[in-house]
């Protein structure tokens, strides 16, 4: 059963009132030959699904957005109440359906559906549950989108993105992780409130693993232009490590507090999502740190391992990885995490 509501069915008897209001106008253009329709589907529509639903809306990226979820009554509910948002809002076709056909022709795929962590429970943890439920999700979207670009954000992004890589067949410039982006944003915010600076004059990058065994890269941080530990460096100013590593010790605490205080995140990743889908679907070739097959890439060689590097992103999905340079320290770290990652992964068998 599909959900959607369309003016021109409310007439008596099903009429098709939109004639009667509106004349039309004679030899134009299709719309079709004029704009090309987005159509954006989402994935579960729990927390982080629906904020960032919310979050594309209201910054006019779709021109229809598909909402999928096991649960039918949660789904239609959450259809109609963005549906009634319509008077503020740019104009956007919304429907929803436990059934995938109303996924067909998406533009871009987001998955969220799935297990979240209890308060203290790492995302690794979440891993079997949420592959069970993939083998129900990837294959579908493949079918009826398959020219589509996956957007995996359920948790552990990371291995879930090797899985639907797995699952759909796409080639791998197509099947993204939302990864570190949303980390990255957590370290550019605290060094901004450290410094009480604008975090978007902020460049700083966390790549690795979505999770525990993330990395900083201390050498990325510039603020306006200006490499920050370069310049400290030669204005000779002492700073001690210590503070670096407890920047990125809190920005890896971030998720558990807002779970044990509120019981899941949601606006941050809505957010660093919308970001996300932008990028791609407006073709801004941007720079965004986010889960892409790593391997080949700053000597990972392990295996077939998905995990953020600073990627280049575009209507084609993954146009490239940036190569910056990493200390020797950096790149030992991103290997580990490379490691944990696999060992995980190895458990799947596939
Ligand atoms: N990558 C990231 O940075 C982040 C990832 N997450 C992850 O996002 C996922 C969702 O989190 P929340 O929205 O808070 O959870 P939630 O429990 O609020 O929502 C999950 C939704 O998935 C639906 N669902 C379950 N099985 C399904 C299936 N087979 N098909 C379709 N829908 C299904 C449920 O009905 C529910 O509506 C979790 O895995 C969480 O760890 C959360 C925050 C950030
Ligand atoms: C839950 C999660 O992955 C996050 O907020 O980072």
């Amino acid at each position: 059963m599909h959900h959607s509501a369309s003016a021109s069915s409310l007439g008596p008897g099903g009429l098709d009132l939109s004639q009667a209001f509106f004349k039309p106008i004679q030899n134009t253009a299709s719309p079709s030959s004029t704009k090309r329709h987005t159509k954006v589907s989402v994935i579960g529509v729990g927390n982080v699904g629906m904020a960032i639903a919310q979050t594309i809306l209201t910054q006019d990226l779709a021109d229809e957005l598909a909402l999928i979820d096991a649960k039918a009554d949660k789904l239609r509910g959450e259809m109609l109440d963005l549906q009634h948002a319509a008077a503020f809002l740019p104009r956007t076709k919304i429907v929803a359906s436990v059934d995938y056909a109303v996924t067909v022709g998406s533009d871009l795929c987001i998955v969220t559906a799935g297990a979240r962590q209890n308060p203290g429970e790492s995302r690794l943890n979440l891993l079997q549950r949420n592959v069970a439920l993939f083998s129900h999700i990837i294959p579908p979207l493949a079918k009826y989108s398959p020219d589509s670009i996956l957007l995996i954000v359920s948790n552990p992004v990371d291995v879930l993105t090797y899985v639907s890589w797995k699952m759909s067949g796409f080639p791998s410039n197509r099947v993204i992780g939302s990864g570190t982006n949303l980390d990255s944003s957590r370290f550019r915010f605290l060094i901004a409130d450290h410094l009480d600076v604008n975090a978007q004059d902020v460049q700083a990058y966390i790549v690795g693993e979505h999770g525990d065994s993330s990395v900083a890269l201390w050498s990325t941080i510039s603020i306006g232009g200006v490499p920050v530990l370069s310049f400290l460096e030669k204005q000779q100013i002492a700073y001690e490590k210590e503070t670096l590593e407890n920047i990125h010790k809190a920005v890896v605490e971030s998720a558990y507090e807002v779970i044990s205080l509120k019981g899941y995140t949601s606006w941050a990743i809505g957010y660093s999502v919308a970001n996300l889908a932008r990028s791609l679907l407006r073709d801004q070739r941007k720079i965004h740190p986010v889960s892409v097959l790593a391997k080949g890439f700053y000597g990972i060689d392990g295996g077939d391992v998905f995990l953020s590097l600073p990627t280049q992103l575009g209507r084609g999905g993954v146009l490239g990885v940036t190569n910056i340079h990493l200390t020797d320290e950096e790149m030992e770290r991103l290997r580990e995490s490379a490691k944990t990652i696999l060992e995980v992964q190895s458990q799947l068998g596939m």
